[in-house]
């Protein structure tokens, strides 16, 4: 009141009155403030009040703008990814935590055009094709510099596929390692959309298990078994933060003239910033017969999910066989329904070998792989070991396995490794 204008009206007697009958006169007092106060004092007041607001609100719409931004950019993963033959310079996940080898720098890869790519594939020639996955076809090429390269073209880029490929460039750009399939470069030519990758001469361990003829042996089988574990620790413990690959299977796991093996298919990877709590995901992406039971049945994902698919991989290692086969008697065609029980069982598990080895193992390493795979594939997530104390677990194994140097004799028909 003291600061009033000295042109405000003097107070009436309501105000004066007002200690003493304040009930009586609450509104005459009330009434009086709107003749006191003049229009100009309000405006000094509210003005700010309403500029501050507004500017609040500013702020607050261009955060949730942004916030709706980078939500976007997470879905659809990058889009530093150049088309039209442009380059990839410090290529990103915007929006989502970018992984990074620890103390490594981002790898470079090359850029191809489409003309580069039809020369490499002879047009795309079907003669070149040397496999077929759920994204398209993979062509065998050699690049200008005579390097043999697999060329993964991508079928159609809808979302999905533009999401798989670009989560590909971008991850396969960054990870680095002796057990994953490296990227040479890619191809983001109008609607095109290819992937350009070292070329594995072995082509997959899927189709070398398939095979009756000249079966993978013991040692070699368990050398894969540890150099893929190795391959998924990568992803888990020296990544940060980790990345859960989702898509673990037999198809993925490529084997060079040595036929040591390297993680691929990364189009369905999540990086995830809470690796054994898990990230939820609404759509449940990945391949029958590898899915951990939580992760089919919740959607939830944590790298106990990766190690689960991980234990099917060693079964089918074991056994031969496909983790979902239909042509089986009945009880017999989902492998880890079937296997579980004998895993455990010592003189159940000699049973349940691939007869391809024919006997060409030792028993007690039977057994102890036998027990590491039923902790992977334990249908209760925490129950299962993390990667690395399975790459503990078979490092002993595969020391006492050497492989063969030369490739001849890493299957049978050449060199058996000796029976214990
Ligand atoms: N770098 C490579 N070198 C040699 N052969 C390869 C290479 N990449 C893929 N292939 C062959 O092509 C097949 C299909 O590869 P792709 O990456 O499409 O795998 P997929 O797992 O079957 O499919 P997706 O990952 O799309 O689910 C592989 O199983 C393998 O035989």
């Amino acid at each position: 009141m003291e600061n009033l204008p000295a042109t405000s009206p003097p107070p009436s007697n309501g105000i004066i009155h007002s200690h003493h009958h304040h009930l009586e006169h609450v509104p005459q007092t009330h009434g009086h403030h709107h003749e006191i106060i003049p229009s100009s004092s309000l405006l000094i007041v509210v003005i700010p009040i309403i500029i501050v607001i507004l500017l609040l609100a500013i702020l607050l719409l261009t955060l949730m703008l942004r916030r709706l931004q980078l939500s976007r950019d997470t879905t659809t993963t990058s889009t530093t990814v150049a088309t039209n033959g442009g380059c990839l310079r410090g290529s990103g996940l915007s929006g989502t935590p970018q992984p990074k080898l620890r103390g490594a720098q981002q790898v470079q890869v090359q850029v191809f055009s489409l003309k580069e790519v039809e020369t490499a594939t002879n047009k795309f020639s079907e003669a070149n094709i040397i496999g077929n996955g759920a994204s398209g076809a993979v062509y065998r090429g050699v690049l200008r510099d005579g390097t043999a390269a697999a060329i993964k073209m991508f079928r159609s880029h809808g979302r999905y596929g533009e999401r798989a490929f670009r989560l590909e460039v971008d991850l396969l750009s960054r990870l680095r390692s002796p057990y994953i399939s490296e990227l040479l470069g890619y191809c983001a030519d109008q609607h095109h959309r290819l992937l350009v990758f070292e070329y594995m001469p072995n082509g997959s361990l899927h189709s070398h298990l398939r095979r009756t003829q000249s079966p993978l042996n013991w040692a070699i089988r368990l050398k894969i078994a540890l150099d893929s574990a190795r391959a998924l620790e990568y992803l888990h413990e020296h990544t940060t933060p980790a990345v859960i690959h989702r898509n673990l299977k037999s198809t993925n796991i490529l084997l060079d003239h040595n036929f040591r093996p390297k993680l691929s298919g990364f189009g369905l990877a999540k990086i995830g910033s809470d690796k054994l709590n898990g990230l939820i995901s609404t759509r449940v992406l990945g391949t029958t017969g590898y899915l951990a039971p939580e992760y089919a049945s919740t959607g939830k994902l944590t790298t106990k999910s990766d190690v689960y698919s991980y234990g099917v991989i060693l079964l089918e290692l074991l056994t031969g066989r496909v983790p979902f086969d239909t042509t089986r008697p009945p009880g017999e065609h989902v492998l880890v329904s079937w296997a579980l029980p004998r895993l455990t069982n010592r003189d159940k598990v000699m049973e349940m070998i691939d007869p391809a080895l024919d006997g060409q193992y030792s028993k007690k390493d039977l057994i102890q792989v036998a027990a590491i795979t039923a902790m992977c594939v334990q249908p209760e997530a925490d129950y299962r070991p993390l990667i690395t104390d399975v790459v503990q677990s078979l490092m002993p194994l595969v020391k006492k396995n050497p492989v063969a140097a030369s490739s001849n004799s890493l299957r049978f028909g050449h060199s058996p490794s000796p029976r214990a």
